[in-house]
């Protein structure tokens, strides 16, 4: 695991984004897997203003999102479609039908399996955007989560329906399930950009850092496996580790 340290989230997301566009004018086709949350939106941010400033062209590349909540409307606009399209799809020039995310309100067997055979029909994923919960998950991969298994349905933690309910009325609205990539499908991309910012996720980073092998108590640890990662993190975040500034 590459661990690159920056100041701060701005920063973090400009070198993201940059690692991003080299991808997509190099392989103006690639895959990208794609993540919601509160980390990633300056990234998205940063791909958007060099789209209008740039052109950077997204006109052949194909996406898949990590996770949707299970019981959600895409029209919601809570749901993670709603969330992608906010951020990134409905201001760069991905084509519909380009863009791919779990479809919440087909949580069968058959959709999540269907799910991944699509990723693998895309060609599998270039480069999958990830970013990592309080508590070490990846995707919606709580700790406990098999290490192997491909997209499927999870129950949420009452820490990620309490992290993730700023963006719901209350805590109640929050869904009890997901349908997120596996960490078997995770691993499966070719390289893995993992990005954190502040010191709320000072914990799970530190504990990645130090990870030398896969513990399904703590998923994040299951990029031990992969040869490809690169983990751009902040000072905060990285601030109950070794890892300085470069
Ligand atoms: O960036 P945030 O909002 O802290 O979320 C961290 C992670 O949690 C999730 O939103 C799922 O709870 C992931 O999609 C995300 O990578």
């Amino acid at each position: 695991m590459k661990i690159v340290s920056v100041t701060d989230n701005q920063e973090m997301s400009k070198k993201a984004a940059e690692i991003i566009r080299e991808l997509v004018l190099r392989k103006p086709d690639a895959v990208l897997g794609l993540a919601t949350g509160g980390t990633p939106e300056g990234t998205y941010q940063q791909l958007v203003k060099d789209h209008q400033e740039n052109g950077t062209s997204y006109r052949s590349i194909r996406t898949v999102n990590l996770d949707e909540y299970a019981g959600i409307d895409p029209k919601d606009p809570n749901s993670y479609y709603a969330y992608m399209k906010q951020h990134f799809f409905d201001h760069v020039d991905l084509p519909d039908g380009q863009y791919f995310l779990p479809n919440g309100l087909d949580t069968s067997k058959e959709a999540c399996m269907r799910y991944d055979a699509l990723i693998d029909s895309l060609g599998g994923v270039d480069l999958q955007l990830l970013g990592i919960g309080r508590n070490g998950h990846i995707g919606f991969n709580e700790p406990g989560s098999s290490l192997t298994l491909g997209t499927h349905v999870v129950k949420l933690t009452e820490s990620t329906r309490h992290a993730n309910a700023r963006y719901f009325g209350s805590i109640e609205d929050v869904p009890t399930e997901a349908v997120t990539m596996g960490i078997g499908t995770i691993l499966k991309s070719r390289k893995i950009l993992l990005i954190a910012s502040g010191e709320e996720k000072a914990d799970a980073l530190g504990k990645l850092v130090l990870a030398n092998r896969a513990d399904s108590r703590f998923p994040a640890s299951a990029l031990t496996q992969h040869k490809n990662v690169i983990i751009i993190a902040d000072e905060a975040a990285l601030s109950q580790t070794k890892v300085s500034k470069d």
